[in-house]
């Protein structure tokens, strides 16, 4: 899918969003009711909740888990079958995207073309350039090559006015950002060997706060909106609230959850049957989300590697999406570079963009990490999550 393609939303929201209902449905376990039991009686320590009824895949027994207690398969009342809401198209999100940026104050383009526009640049004028861009994160090599690029421009063509700073800049900043790469999300699914579909797999991951579980389910409300099959799993299982949270994402567009609700339950586990109940279900997409420690790497490495390992039993993993936090500057970078080493990334989840004008940390990420920024978070809304545009952000950027 491309994300830019997400427009067509504008025409087929109300036809989709009752279409997903109806796919997905809303089945609420009452506290207290009966447990159904796993297809063939073998225990299953997760439950999904807010699912059509059909048989609990079963996980395999190397996860050794404990049978599931009636508390587990119980949905709490509070988090039980709102009304389902239909999500924003993402043509707007584009828009406040920029308006976003144009009000964060004074944005990086804006100070770069202050100094671009000066009538003769001289050696502190350029120095003023680089501070700039460093300051905004842009980082230390992108900054040299952009610094370059400039002065060879100013020197060969010469900058008559504003007007033409503007296009110069504009192409120069493009040119980091790098329009070329391929930003589409991987949610297709494919066929196994065995002629069953296999759902896509896209695996969340990233350091405790930055916005995971957020993204999981705005997420979840752009593939609803695309007219896609959507089942979570709850694997963080470390924050005890972090599964209601998801839940109530969920459900708040037709999607089931799945998870445990014993604390420290094991991730992978959950992780499995999720995949499974997709698999189950017929869905297109599971998106996993996971927990952020980051007490070291070996630690990270085992527990994002036993996820991978048990997931890819059943599916392959179609997209591991870091989430990063933009606010953070050189500290994300550095988070960034340990999961790039043990999570196979391949795209970047750019989060709370409407909270810093330091839009360089855009460049600087993805040659960090070698991999496209494919998702921006511009708030804390249900949908504030937009497909990432490199010529929005470069006008959002420039605009004054
Ligand atoms: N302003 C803003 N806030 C955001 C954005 N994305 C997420 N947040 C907020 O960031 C906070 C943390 O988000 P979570 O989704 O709970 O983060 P997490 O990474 O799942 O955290 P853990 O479960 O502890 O690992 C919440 O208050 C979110 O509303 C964004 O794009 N902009």
């Amino acid at each position: 899918m491309d994300l830019n393609d997400f427009l067509p939303y504008l025409i087929g929201i109300p036809v989709l969003a009752a279409g997903a209902a109806a796919a997905v449905g809303v089945r609420r376990r009452r506290p207290g009711g009966p447990t159904p039991p796993p297809a063939d009686g073998a225990p299953s320590g997760t439950a999904v909740a807010d699912r059509p009824s059909g048989p609990s895949p079963v996980a395999p027994d190397v996860l050794d888990r404990p049978a599931p207690g009636v508390d587990d398969l119980v949905v709490p009342e509070d988090l039980a079958a709102p009304a389902l809401e239909t999500p924003e198209p993402t043509a707007g999100r584009l828009r406040r995207l920029r308006e976003r940026l144009a009000r964060s104050g004074s944005p990086l383009g804006t100070r770069l073309l202050g100094v671009l526009s000066r009538d003769h640049l001289t050696e502190d004028d350029w120095d003023e350039l680089e501070e700039t861009l460093l300051l905004a994160d842009v980082g230390a090599g992108p900054t040299d090559e952009l610094i370059a690029a400039l002065r060879t421009r100013v020197r060969v063509d010469g900058l008559r006015d504003g007007e033409q700073a503007r296009a110069v800049l504009r192409e120069q900043l493009l040119a980091l950002v790098d329009p070329s790469l391929d930003r589409s999300l991987a949610t297709t699914p494919t066929t196994g060997e065995d002629g069953t579909r296999v759902p896509a797999v896209v695996l969340v991951v990233g350091v405790n706060g930055t916005g995971k579980t957020t993204t999981v389910g705005k997420l979840a409300r752009v593939l609803v909106a695309d007219g896609s099959s959507v089942v979570l799993g709850a694997a963080d299982t470390f924050r005890a609230a972090a599964a209601d949270q998801l839940q109530t994402w969920g459900s708040r567009v037709g999607v089931p959850t799945v998870r445990s609700d014993r604390d420290g339950a094991d991730p992978a586990a959950v992780a499995f049957d999720a995949v499974r109940t997709g698999v189950a279900d017929g869905a297109d997409v599971v998106l996993v989300d996971t927990a952020g420690r980051l007490q070291n790497k070996a630690g990270l490495m085992d527990e994002l590697g036993k996820i991978t390992r048990v997931i890819t039993r059943t599916a392959p993993l179609s997209e591991v999406l870091l989430v990063l936090d933009a606010t953070t500057g050189q500290n994300g970078l550095n988070q960034a570079r340990v999961f790039g080493e043990v999570a196979g990334v391949t795209g970047i989840v750019l989060t709370k963009l409407d909270g810093t004008a330091k839009g360089g940390i855009v460049v600087a990420v993805q040659r960090e990490l070698g991999v496209p920024v494919k998702l921006i978070g511009l708030g804390e809304g249900p949908d504030d999550l937009a497909p990432f545009d490199p010529e929005a952000f470069v006008d959002g950027l420039l605009q004054a």
